[in-house]
C-alpha cells in the first residue's frame, strides 16, 4: 500500500538565510514549477524540502532515489491477478463458462501523486539511474504520465493540476551519484544550497539539542574552522554540530576548549571526517582549540560570563582545573536561563504579535488573508501561526474541504 505523508518538519528552524531560500523555491512551486534543491550533504536540502512541501499544504508522497530502483518503484507495478468464472446454466442442457483473469495494478507514489495532486519530495533522486526517471520528463512537461500497456486501464494519467514536484540532489561527484540527463534538469528550477551560516547552524543546534546558545556557538565555530582547514568543501558541518551538541548536552558535559572530554568528543567526531593523515588532523584540531584558550575575545561574550562568574578571568590550559570544569558546567545552566532572546526570535514574535493583534480584531481569518491583509509572506504566517498554535493561544478550525481558519483561542 503506498503510505502518504503528512509531513511535518520537526523542530524547523528558520532564519532569515533559510527564509529568503524558502520564499524563492515557494513562488517557483506556486507558479506551477518543480524545484530542485542541489547541494553538499548535510546543508539541510531534506528538511526544506520537507518543510516547503508542508507549505503547499497538500498531501505529500516521499521517495529515496536508490541505484536499484526501476521504472515500475515510480510509477508501480502489475501485482497479482483476479480471476472471474461465470458459469450459466440457465438452461439445463446447456452450460457456459466465461473465465476472465485480469492482471492487478498497483499505483507507485509518482503515480498517486500525479493522479491527485500531491507533493512529491524525490530525495536523493541522482542516486537513481538516469533511465528510470525519464517517466518525470513527460509528467513535467506535457503533464502527461505515460504507464505501461494494458487492456483494462488507461495508459496515460493526466497530471493533476496542483501536483508539485521538490527534488533534492547532492553533487555529482560523489560516490554512487549518477549525472542527470540535461531534459530533466532543463524542467526544473535548480536551487544550490549554500553552506548555512554561523546563525543558522546555530540556531538548528539549539533548537535540535537543546543546548544553550553560547555553547552551540562554540562549537560551530570549532567545527567550521575544523572543516575550512581538514575536511573537503563537499560536506557541511551541520551534521558534526548537531552530534557534538547532542552528545554534550545528554551527558551534561562543559562546552569549552579547555575540557578534556569535550576535545575528546570533537577529535573522536570529526578526526575521521578529515582526508588528512590523523596525526596531521589531531594537530589541526588542537591548534584550534589552544587558539581559543589563547585568544578569549574570539569566543562568545556569554561564554566569556560564565568562565567569570567560575572565578577564571584569564584562562590558561594550566589552569582549568577538573574542578573548574565542573563548576563551569553548573554556572552554565545559569547562563543559559540568562541567554537573550536572538534576532530571529524578535524577528518572529513581531510577526506572531501582528497576526494576533490583527485577530484580536477580526476575530477570525483564513492563511490567505492573513498573508494578504499584512503582507507577510506565506513562510512568515505559516511559522507565526505554529508558534501561535503552539503557545496554546491560537486555534485552528478545520473543515474538510475548505481552508482552515485562525482563531484566538479563548480559555
Ligand atoms: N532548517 C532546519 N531546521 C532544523 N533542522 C535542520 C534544518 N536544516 C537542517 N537541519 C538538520 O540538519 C541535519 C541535516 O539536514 P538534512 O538531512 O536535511 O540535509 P541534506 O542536505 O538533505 O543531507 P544529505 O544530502 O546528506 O541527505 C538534519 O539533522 C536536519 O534535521
Amino acid at each position: 500500500m503506498t503510505t502518504v505523508l503528512q509531513a511535518r518538519p520537526h523542530n524547523f528552524v528558520s532564519t532569515p538565510a533559510i527564509e529568503r531560500l524558502s520564499s524563492r523555491a515557494l513562488r517557483y512551486l506556486q507558479s506551477g514549477y518543480s524545484v530542485h534543491l542541489r547541494g553538499a550533504a548535510g546543508t539541510g536540502k531534506t528538511t526544506l524540502g520537507l518543510h516547503l512541501a508542508d507549505l503547499l499544504g497538500r498531501p505529500i508522497m516521499v521517495l529515496f532515489g536508490d541505484d536499484e530502483f526501476t521504472t515500475a518503484d515510480l510509477i508501480g507495478n502489475q501485482l497479482g491477478y483476479t480471476r472471474k468464472k461465470v458459469v450459466d446454466n440457465f438452461i439445463h442442457s446447456v452450460v457456459k463458462v466465461e473465465d476472465e483473469l485480469r492482471h492487478n495494478w498497483v499505483d507507485s507514489r509518482l503515480t498517486l501523486a500525479c493522479r491527485e495532486g500531491f507533493t512529491l519530495v524525490y530525495d536523493e533522486f541522482n542516486r537513481s539511474r538516469p533511465e528510470v526517471n525519464n517517466v518525470l520528463l513527460s509528467a513535467l512537461e506535457e503533464k502527461l504520465l505515460v504507464l505501461p500497456p494494458s487492456g483494462n486501464r488507461p495508459e496515460y494519467i493526466r497530471v493533476h493540476p496542483q501536483f508539485r514536484a521538490i527534488f533534492t540532489s547532492n553533487p555529482e561527484e560523489y560516490c554512487g551519484v549518477h549525472g542527470t540527463q540535461d531534459a530533466l534538469l532543463d524542467r526544473l528550477i535548480t536551487i544550490n544550497m549554500p553552506e548555512p551560516d554561523e546563525l543558522t547552524q546555530q540556531q538548528i543546534v539549539v533548537k535540535k539539542t537543546g543546548i544553550d546558545a553560547d555553547s552551540a556557538l562554540l562549537i560551530v565555530r570549532i567545527v567550521q574552522a575544523f572543516q575550512s582547514a581538514a575536511i573537503a568543501d563537499s560536506v557541511s558541518s551541520l551534521r558534526p554540530c548537531l552530534i557534538i551538541g547532542t552528545v554534550c548536552q545528554e551527558h551534561e558535559i562543559a562546552v569549552l576548549p579547555e575540557n578534556p572530554e569535550f576535545r575528546e568528543i570533537c577529535g573522536d567526531i570529526l578526526l575521521s571526517r578529515s582526508e588528512q593523515p590523523f596525526a596531521e588532523a589531531t594537530q589541526q584540531l588542537w591548534t584550534i582549540f589552544n587558539q581559543l584558550i589563547a585568544e578569549p575575545k574570539t569566543r562568545q561574550p556569554l561564554a566569556e560570563k560564565t568562565l567569570a562568574s567560575a572565578g577564571l578571568h584569564r584562562i590558561t590550559p594550566e589552569l582549568v582545573s577538573e574542578e573548574a570544569v565542573e563548576t563551569l558546567a553548573e554556572t552554565r545552566a545559569v547562563a543559559t536561563a540568562e541567554a537573550e532572546t536572538t534576532a530571529l526570535d524578535r524577528l518572529l514574535a513581531t510577526h506572531e504579535q501582528t497576526i494576533y493583534q490583527h485577530l484580536e480584531v477580526v476575530g477570525s481569518a483564513r492563511l490567505a488573508e492573513l498573508e494578504t491583509t499584512l503582507g507577510l509572506s506565506r513562510f512568515q504566517v505559516v511559522n507565526a501561526l505554529k508558534s501561535l498554535i503552539e503557545k496554546g493561544l491560537l486555534h485552528k478550525q478545520e473543515t474538510p474541504g475548505a481552508p482552515s481558519i485562525y482563531q484566538i483561542h479563548i480559555a
